[in-house]
């Protein structure tokens, strides 16, 4: 699917709080595959704290990305939100070789006004870095780790740091939640709004093909409208690579 996040590196990890394993926090984006979960380990439950402590508000779940070198990489997109508390921020800590993050208004904005620019930012994200995502930031703006081609002795100290190996976590405060046995979903984002209404979750179909439209809307739509797209729920866990190609 176009314009869908990608990120092509090695190891990709997610933590989440393990709170007694009677459910868990799942985060819905476009991929081919849901990396396992793992509870937080004393090291990531330690950065969650701090995390915490500067948004002032609860994380629960993490996306752990390893960028091998420069060619490693993630495209431009939005954050999907479905799962993500409504009013919450996202944030990136920063471990390692020092990389950029671009910022850039979605493509609509001059479809509407064709004399506009798309607005560009580059964000530089230095080694015990964090970057805070606001989702109205993240309604409006696409952001990439686009690869960086440059010769090794062109980049500074901070970008060669750790032999040009980066890691992130991305610390999210997830509201939607699959049962122990992963057969329910509930939360925010699925059918079912509480834990009692828990609902069997949904594999492919139609189902996965609107969740899909909707997450490509969040890419493209400046003035992405969140209850139109994500109110009613979905109880969509695995798209079929065929409809995810
Ligand atoms: O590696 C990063 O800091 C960005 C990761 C990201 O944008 C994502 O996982 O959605
Ligand atoms: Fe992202």
């Amino acid at each position: 699917m176009e314009g869908k996040g990608v990120l092509i590196g090695t190891a990709v990890v997610v933590s989440h709080l393990a709170s007694a394993y009677l459910s868990f926090p799942i985060y819905r984006h476009p991929a081919d595959e849901s990396p396992q979960l793992h509870p937080f380990s004393p090291t990531v439950s330690l950065i969650r704290q701090r995390v915490e402590n500067a948004l002032g508000h609860p994380v629960n779940h993490v996306l752990i990305q390893h960028y091998r070198n420069g060619a490693d990489y993630i495209s431009e997109h939005s954050d999907k939100t479905i799962d993500v508390v409504r009013g919450s921020k996202i944030v990136n800590v920063s471990l390692g070789a020092q990389r950029v993050m671009t910022l850039r208004t979605k493509k609509d904005v001059q479809a509407e006004a064709p004399s506009t620019q798309r607005s560009y930012q580059r964000i530089p994200l230095p080694h015990n870095s964090m970057f805070v995502l606001g989702l109205e930031t993240n309604a409006k703006w696409l952001h990439a780790i686009r690869t960086d081609k440059r010769p090794e002795k062109t980049k500074s100290d901070a970008e060669r740091f750790e032999n040009g190996e980066r890691i992130s976590l991305t610390f999210r405060n997830i509201g939607t939640f699959l049962s122990a046995d992963q057969a329910r979903i509930y939360g925010q984002g699925a059918k079912g709004k509480t834990k009692e209404g828990a609902r069997p979750v949904v594999r492919g179909g139609s189902d996965a093909e609107k969740l899909i439209v909707a997450f490509g809307n969040e890419n493209h739509q400046s003035d992405f409208d969140w209850d139109e797209n994500y109110g009613e729920g979905s109880d969509v866990l695995h798209f079929s690579p065929a409809i995810n190609a």
